[in-house]
C-alpha cells in the first residue's frame, strides 16, 4: 500500500482490525455504528492506544508496532482534535493557540506571532485577549481548530467536531473547516453524509472492528456497499445473491446479457424473504454473478404503496407484499417502515413468513422504508400492522455484485 498514513494494525481486546492507507493530502471521513472501531482508529494514529497486532505508520516512519516499537503521542506530528474544545481554562485564547509552538521549541514572541495568525485564520482574532470560559461552544471550537493548526500537524483527526455544537453555529464552523482541511491529510469521524461530501474527499465505512466500505465519498453514498452506507444515503438496500444461470442463459452470466438486449444493464438478485428483485447495473458496477454477493438499491420516495386489492401487476415492477411498521412524519412527507411479507403472500413472490415479519428490519427479511405524501398516507388508512403492497418500478432499483 502506497500510503502516507498505515494502519495495519489491531486490538485483539477490541476486535479490532484494521487495514486503512490514507493518502498525503487526502481527507478521509471515518463513518460507522457504535462500538465500530473509530475511537480506537484514531487512538491508534494518535498515540492514545498500542497496537497489539501489526503497525502504524506515517510518512515511511513506524510510529508504533506490536513488538514495542513507540512514537509518543507529541513526537507523531499527529494532532487530535476533540468533539470538546479542551482549552486550557487558565490560559488565554491566544496563549492557548500559542501553547502548540511553544511545545515544538518556537521562542515566545515567535509562538505568540503565529499564533495570531491561526487565530487570524480561523476567523477569531478579537477573541485573542479572553479566558475559554468566556468563549460560546463555537468560538471554542474554532479556538481549539487554531491551536491544532498551529502544531502544523502531518496529520489531523477531528472526532466529529461539529457535535458539542449548537445548530446555529455548525455551519459557520463547518465552511472554516472545509477551507482549513484543503490540502491537509485528515481524517474526520463523523454521522452526517453532508459532512462526508463537504470535508471529505474519501470515505471509510467501519463496522465491528473493521473496514467495510472504502471508497470516493460519491461512490459509497450513491453506490453503497452495506446496509449501514446505505442508510447513511437515505436509501433501502437490500442483500442477496446473484442469480443461479438463468434458464438458457448459459453458466456465464456477465453483462453482455444486458448489452445484448440494447438497454440498460437488466439485473436479477435473489432476496431471501422476498424473492427475485429486478433493477438495472448502473454503469460502472458489476453484474450481479450466479451465488455472489449482491445488493439491490431504491430510493424511498420510488416505492410506491397499495392497498392489497389495489396494487397492479405485471413487470417490469417489483411488487412485494408488506406490513407497515411505523409512521414518521418527517414535514413534507411520511416515512412508513414496513417489514416485507404478510400471510397472504401474492404468487410468485416469496413472502417470509408472519413471524418473520413480526421481527423487523434487521430480521431475515428486511426492512423497506417508503416515502409518501401525508395525503397519500391517510387515503391509505395506513397505521401500524396493515398490510400493504409496496410497488418499486425495476428502473428505479440499482442491482450491483458487492462480492
Ligand atoms: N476503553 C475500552 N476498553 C475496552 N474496550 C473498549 C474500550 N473502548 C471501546 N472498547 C471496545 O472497542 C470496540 C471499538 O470501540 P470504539 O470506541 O473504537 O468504537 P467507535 O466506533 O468509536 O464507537 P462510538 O461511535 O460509540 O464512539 C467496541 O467493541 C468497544 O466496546
Amino acid at each position: 500500500m502506497n500510503a502516507y498514513l498505515t494502519v495495519d494494525a489491531g486490538l485483539a481486546a477490541r476486535g479490532v482490525r484494521l487495514a486503512v492507507g490514507v493518502g498525503q493530502g487526502e481527507r478521509v471521513a471515518v463513518m460507522g455504528p457504535n462500538g465500530a472501531g473509530k475511537s480506537t482508529l484514531f487512538g491508534l494514529c494518535a498515540g492514545l492506544l498500542r497496537p497489539d497486532e501489526g503497525r502504524v505508520a506515517l510518512g515511511g516512519q513506524v510510529l508504533a508496532d506490536a513488538s514495542g516499537a513507540w512514537i509518543p503521542p507529541h513526537r507523531r506530528g499527529i494532532a487530535l482534535l476533540a468533539q470538546e474544545p479542551l482549552l486550557f481554562p487558565h490560559l488565554s485564547v491566544l496563549e492557548n493557540v500559542a501553547f502548540a509552538p511553544r511545545a515544538a521549541g518556537a521562542q515566545r514572541g515567535a509562538a505568540r506571532a503565529a499564533a495570531g495568525r491561526w487565530l487570524e485564520e480561523v476567523g477569531a482574532s478579537a477573541l485573542a485577549d479572553r479566558r475559554p470560559a468566556e468563549l460560546s461552544g463555537g468560538q471554542a471550537q474554532r479556538v481549539a481548530i487554531a491551536r491544532a493548526l498551529a502544531a502544523e500537524p502531518r496529520v489531523l483527526l477531528l472526532d466529529e467536531p461539529f457535535a458539542a455544537l449548537d445548530v446555529d453555529a455548525a455551519p459557520a464552523l463547518r465552511r472554516l473547516l472545509r477551507r482549513v482541511l484543503a490540502g491537509r491529510t485528515a481524517l474526520v469521524i463523523t454521522h452526517e453524509p453532508l459532512d462526508a461530501h463537504l470535508l471529505a474527499d474519501r470515505v471509510l465505512v467501519l463496522e465491528g472492528g473493521r473496514a467495510a466500505e472504502d471508497g470516493s465519498t460519491a461512490e459509497v453514498l450513491e453506490r453503497p456497499r452495506s446496509r449501514f452506507a446505505a442508510g447513511l444515503a437515505g436509501l433501502n438496500l437490500l442483500q442477496g445473491i446473484g442469480p443461479a444461470a438463468a434458464a438458457g442463459a448459459g453458466t456465464s452470466r456477465s453483462s453482455s446479457a444486458a448489452a445484448s438486449s440494447g438497454t440498460a444493464a437488466g439485473a436479477r438478485i435473489s432476496i431471501e424473504g422476498l424473492g427475485e428483485v429486478s433493477g438495472t447495473v448502473p454503469e460502472g458496477a458489476d453484474q450481479p454473478a450466479g451465488g455472489e454477493a449482491a445488493v439491490a438499491v431504491f430510493r424511498p420516495a420510488d416505492v410506491s404503496v397499495f392497498a392489497p386489492h389495489d396494487a397492479p401487476h405485471g413487470s417490469p415492477r417489483n411488487v412485494w407484499p408488506a406490513t407497515v411498521l411505523e409512521l414518521e412524519p418527517r414535514g413534507a412527507h411520511v416515512r412508513v417502515h414496513c417489514a416485507p411479507g404478510t400471510e397472504a403472500s401474492r404468487p410468485g413472490v416469496a413472502g417470509p413468513s408472519a413471524g418473520e415479519a413480526s421481527a423487523g428490519a434487521g430480521a431475515a427479511a428486511p426492512g423497506i422504508l417508503a416515502d409518501l405524501t401525508p395525503a397519500a398516507a391517510a387515503e391509505l388508512d395506513l397505521v401500524p400492522g396493515a398490510g400493504v403492497v409496496l410497488v418499486v418500478k425495476a428502473t428505479a432499483v440499482s442491482v450491483y455484485a458487492v462480492g
